[in-house]
């Protein structure tokens, strides 16, 4: 994801508790040299992440399984926080109550969920396709 926010020009945001252990040195083993090339804002919890968002007027764009929008029938502004849940648990109501838009990612039926950082990518795609940002890229 660090790496995927590197190339594309976009900021990360890691809230805690995330799902891993949050350091520097843990992300640069992870992320190696992206990660100087990335903006990532670490939020303390959910109530910190919200107030920033608020403060910022940035638009909650939740991806999840759960809702009808497919995420090529949404559209983006440039601005967006495009939110994905843990890996292991999703997200919690209070994160889905506070979404500005939900978006989803069609996928085979009979199939649980892709990974966090593939649908990231595919969204985040589609974002940057809309808003014309791929253009501001090589
Ligand atoms: C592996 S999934 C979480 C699975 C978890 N058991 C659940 O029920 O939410 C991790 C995250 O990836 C994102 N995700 C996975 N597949 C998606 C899809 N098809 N459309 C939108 N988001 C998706 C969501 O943000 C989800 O919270």
């Amino acid at each position: 994801m660090l790496r995927l926010g590197a190339c594309m020009g976009c900021a990360v945001h890691i809230i805690e508790p995330c799902g891993f252990p949050f350091s520097v040195k843990a992300l640069r083993r992870s992320a190696m040299d992206y990660i100087d090339m990335v903006t990532i804002h670490h939020h303390m919890d959910w109530d910190a992440f919200e107030k920033w968002c608020a403060t910022n007027r940035r638009r909650i764009v939740l991806l999840t399984t759960a809702c009808s929008q497919k995420h090529t029938e949404f559209t983006y502004s440039e601005t967006d926080i495009l939110l994905v849940g843990r890996e292991s648990g999703g997200v919690t109501d209070q994160v889905v109550a506070a979404a500005d838009g939900k978006v989803r990612v069609p996928m085979q039926k009979q199939l649980r969920s892709l990974n966090v950082a593939v649908s990231m990518a595919m969204v985040l795609g589609e974002a940057l396709r809309q808003t014309g940002s791929f253009d501001t890229l090589e």
